[in-house]
């Protein structure tokens, strides 16, 4: 029987979910998790391949607004629940849902499309590139110190719960996203993603606390949500901090948010992951050795139309740079590029005859769209080839940015 691809009606998610979480390996989600994803999926922005009456694959995407250097939110479609069971394997399922997908994303005028992939090897011949990376901690709270600035002592601490204090939360982050590229800008739903705290998810961990920072007239500044994991032995508590999430407006609210959690009684690791490589911890502890810091990938950026994508960004010097890119699964991005910064904010990126000054690939371009991978370290990987001495040099200050752009949360 042939295959058949289509648009997901809304009472068929439940199959096609199913058929998703069989693709994960069949573990079934809590359902707290899929009330959330059921409420958050697009269907209309979702694609089944079904064999008869069974789903064989599925892929969606989110309507995503992503902060970008200079502060613009852009349309992005953001790529999610990709899955293909495990009998229909190998034969080209994926391929014709991302052939699909990007085409639709196209039609729908948005510049960009981003993911997180669950192997890295799966997105590149798509043209996928990695734009930003997360940070992990795993401090060691007896030999680390913090140091804190000024003005920490005065910042009042509150425990709230979690639900209560989402206004306030979601007022921080959204605030946060005009100086940090790679932030979903949360739309309504989507507040309740970092609080997913089902007791399967906790493994022995308390439920999800809250601590916010206020200034003196009461303003919420700053907020950090966390978990406290117990572990008692003969010797007595071993136990560890988790932190979900941590935000803050300013640097007093970030070092009493940190202190906090590395004062907790009992407790002898505070624990991060998915934070920004630049996250200002690193330089508030005595040790950064002992805060065991590792870095993997984590948002993956496709340039859908390579031009209005460029325009959308600013660039932090100026440049006027031809790129001749290789796109061979969006043809439309092909070929010849000029790409004029004046390093204020204003940019156009147009097509040209003229000779190109670098060559690269649209994933590179992915890679450095965010401004935390430069164009040079590709480079350096012969990824990026110069043909106008110069150049290179020209085109990867323009694009580098000052802050590592960050995605604070999976999607
Ligand atoms: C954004 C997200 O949702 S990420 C989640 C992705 N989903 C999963 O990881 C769930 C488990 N895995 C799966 O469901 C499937 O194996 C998928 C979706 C990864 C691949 O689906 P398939 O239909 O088998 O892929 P398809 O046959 O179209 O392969 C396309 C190409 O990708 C390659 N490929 C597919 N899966 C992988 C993989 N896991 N690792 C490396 N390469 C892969 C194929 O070899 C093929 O290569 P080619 O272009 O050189 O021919």
């Amino acid at each position: 029987m042939a295959l058949e691809m289509r648009v997901l009606q809304a009472d068929e998610w439940d199959v096609w979910y199913d058929h998703l979480e069989l693709a994960f390996g069949g573990v079934p989600e809590t359902p707290q998790e899929r009330k959330l994803y059921k409420s958050l999926t697009e269907a209309e922005r979702s694609l089944g391949v079904w064999d008869g009456d069974s789903c064989v694959g599925s892929a969606g995407s989110f309507d995503f607004r992503l902060s970008v250097p200079g502060g613009a939110v852009v349309p992005a479609a953001g790529v999610t629940m990709v899955g293909v069971s495990p009998t229909h394997r190998r034969r080209g399922v994926l391929r014709s849902l991302m052939r699909r997908q990007l085409d639709d994303i196209r039609a729908g005028g948005e510049p960009l499309a981003v993911l997180t992939a669950s192997d890295p090897a799966i997105y590149g011949r798509f043209g996928y590139g990695i734009g930003t990376y997360a940070l992990s901690l795993d401090m060691d709270t007896t030999r680390i110190r913090l140091s804190v600035p000024p003005g920490t002592d005065e910042v009042r601490l509150r425990l709230v719960d979690p639900q209560q204090a989402l206004a306030d939360c979601e007022r921080v982050y959204a605030a946060l996203l005009a100086g940090r590229p790679g932030m979903p800008a949360r739309r309504p739903g989507w507040e309740r993603m970092p609080l997913l705290d089902a007791p399967g998810m906790r493994d022995g961990a308390s439920p999800l606390k809250c601590v916010v920072a206020e200034r003196e007239d009461g303003e919420v500044v700053g907020y950090a949500r966390y978990r406290v994991k117990p572990d008692w032995d003969f010797t007595g508590s071993d136990g560890k901090v988790e932190v979900n999430d941590l935000d803050a407006l300013d640097p007093a609210a970030c070092a009493a948010l940190w202190r906090y959690l590395f004062e907790i009684d009992l407790t002898w690791t505070v624990r991060a992951s998915r934070r920004p490589v630049d996250d200002p911890v690193l330089h508030l502890v005595s040790d950064v050795r002992r805060s065991r810091p590792r870095t993997r990938d984590s948002l993956y950026v496709r340039l859908v139309d390579l031009s209005a994508a460029l325009e959308a960004r600013t660039y932090g010097a100026p440049a006027d740079v031809v790129l001749e890119v290789e796109d061979a699964f969006c043809p439309w991005n092909a070929g010849r590029w000029r790409l004029v910064a004046d390093g204020k904010g204003v940019a156009r990126c147009t097509r040209t005859e003229e000779p190109a000054d670098l060559e690269l690939s649209v994933r590179e371009l992915g890679s450095a769209y965010l401004g935390g991978i430069t164009l040079t370290s590709l480079a350096a990987a012969g990824l990026v080839r110069e043909l106008r001495a110069g150049a290179l040099t020209e085109a990867s200050r323009a694009f580098a940015g000052d802050v590592a752009p960050w995605l604070p949360h999976g999607f």
